[in-house]
C-alpha cells in the first residue's frame, strides 16, 4: 500500500507545491513552522481542497483536478489523529472506538485486536474527561484504526503531552509502525520523534519538498542531515542482538562488526535500531590501542563536507563530526580506510 501526492495550492503566505510518495511504514513530514505540513495533510484528508494536482491512495484517486475527482473525507478511508484527541466527551471509550463502524460496515471486526494492541481494555467504560492525555491519544489512535483505514494521518499527535506522557505513548506508536501494514503520515517538529519512529522522511521548506527518502539515507548525508538538526545527525544502524556477555553488556551484530551496549533490555535474535550521533564518533587512521571505548569498527571515508565526514560502516552509512584541522591532519579523503571509535551507542528510542 502506498500514498502518492502531487499538489499545488496558494494561500496569501504560502505557495505550496509538493510531491512525494509515502510507502508502508511511518513517513515523517518534517520542516519549520509554516512550511505547509498541516496544509498538505489536510488536503490529503479531504479537509481542504488544493488548487490542483493528484492524491492517489493504493491506486485509488482521492483527488484529481484534471479528472474532477474530489472524494469527501469519509470516503477516503483515512484515519486521522490530531494534537487534541477530539473524542466525543459524552461517550465512553468503547462508544468512541465503535463510532467509525457506524459508517463503515465490517470496521468493528478488529475491535478486540486493536483494544488489545493499545491496551485499552481497562479504559473501555471510562469517559474521555477521566483519562490522562496519553490515554486519550491512545483512544484516538484506536478509533482511527477502527475506521478500517488505508492510511493513517497523525498531525503532531504528541505535541500536547508532557515528556512523561510522550514517553508513555511512544512504544505504542512503534508497535503501530511495526504491526500495522499501512502508510502512516506523521507530522512533527520533533527530531527525537522522527528519529525514533520514521522509516521515510519528507523534508519540507517553504511549501516545497527539499528532499524525501529513507531516514537512514538522510541521516548519513552530510548535506541533508543538518536539516534534521546537526547534533542529531549520525547514523541509524540496524543490528541483531547476539548474546548477553558475562559482565551484562549486550553484543549486537551489525554489518560493520559487533557493538557492545550497556543497560539494554533485549533478547537474542531481536532486531534493534541503534542511533550513533555524529559527535560521538572519533576517527583514527590506525587501529587504536589502549582506549577505554569498547566499540571500534573499521570504516571507509566516502565523503567530506563542512566538518562532517561520511563513512561506510559495513553496508550502512554514518556521519562523524570532525574538525577541519583533523580532516587535514588525518588526510581524510574519499576512499581513506580508517577506524570509527564510537563513544556511545543508544537504542533509537533514547
Ligand atoms: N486556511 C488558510 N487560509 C490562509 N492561509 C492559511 C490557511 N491555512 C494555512 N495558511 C497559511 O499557510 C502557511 C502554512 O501553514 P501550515 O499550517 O500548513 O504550516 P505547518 O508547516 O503545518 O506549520 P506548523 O508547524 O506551525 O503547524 C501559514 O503561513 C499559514 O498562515
Amino acid at each position: 500500500m502506498s500514498l502518492s501526492v502531487d499538489i499545488r495550492h496558494q494561500f496569501p503566505g504560502l505557495d505550496l507545491n509538493v510531491a512525494f510518495e509515502a510507502p508502508t511504514g511511518v513517513t515523517a513530514l518534517f520542516g519549520p513552522s509554516g512550511c505547509g505540513k498541516s496544509t498538505t495533510v489536510n488536503a490529503i484528508a479531504g479537509l481542504m481542497r488544493p488548487d490542483s494536482g493528484r492524491i492517489v491512495l493504493d491506486g485509488r484517486a482521492l483527488y484529481d483536478s484534471d479528472r474532477r475527482i474530489d472524494l469527501p473525507p469519509q470516503a477516503r478511508r483515512i484515519g486521522c489523529v490530531f494534537q487534541d484527541a477530539r473524542l466525543f466527551p459524552h461517550m465512553t471509550v468503547a462508544a468512541n472506538l465503535r463510532y467509525p463502524a457506524r459508517f463503515r460496515k465490517g470496521a468493528a471486526r478488529d475491535f478486540d485486536r486493536i483494544v488489545e494492541m493499545l491496551a485499552l481494555g481497562p479504559l473501555l467504560n471510562r469517559r474521555p474527561s477521566t483519562l490522562s492525555g496519553g490515554e486519550r491519544q491512545r483512544t484516538a489512535i484506536g478509533r482511527a484504526l477502527l475506521s478500517d483505514p488505508q492510511l493513517l494521518i497523525m498531525d503532531e499527535p504528541l505535541a500536547a503531552l508532557d515528556d512523561a506522557r510522550k514517553e508513555e505513548i511512544m512504544p505504542w506508536l512503534e508497535r503501530l509502525r511495526d504491526e500495522v501494514q499501512l502508510p502512516i503520515l506523521y507530522v512533527s517538529h520533533s527530531v527525537a520523534e522522527v528519529l525514533r519512529l520514521a522509516t521515510t522522511v519528507v523534508l519540507m521548506q517553504k511549501g516545497r519538498v527539499a528532499h524525501s527518502g529513507p531516514l537512514t539515507q538522510i541521516l548519513a548525508d552530510p548535506e541533508l542531515a543538518p536539516q534534521l538538526g546537526a547534533r542529531e545527525a549520525g547514523a541509524l544502524i540496524t543490528g541483531t542482538v547476539e548474546a548477553r556477555e558475562a559482565d551484562g553488556m549486550v553484543r549486537v551484530a551489525t554489518s560493520a562488526g559487533p557493538l557492545l551496549l550497556a543497560d539494554l533490555d533485549a533478547q537474542p535474535g531481536q532486531m534493534l535500531r541503534l542511533r550513533i550521533l555524529a559527535h560521538e564518533i572519533i576517527l583514527s587512521r590506525e587501529a587504536p590501542v589502549g582506549l577505554s571505548a569498547l566499540n571500534v569498527l573499521p570504516a571507509t571515508v566516502t565523503a567530506v563536507s563542512d566538518g562532517l565526514v561520511q563513512l561506510k560502516l559495513g553496508d550502512q552509512k554514518a556521519l562523524a563530526q570532525v574538525t577541519p584541522r583533523s580532516v587535514e591532519v588525518l588526510g581524510l579523503t574519499p576512499g581513506t580506510p580508517c577506524f570509527a571509535v564510537i563513544k556511545s551507542v543508544a537504542m533509537a528510542r533514547s
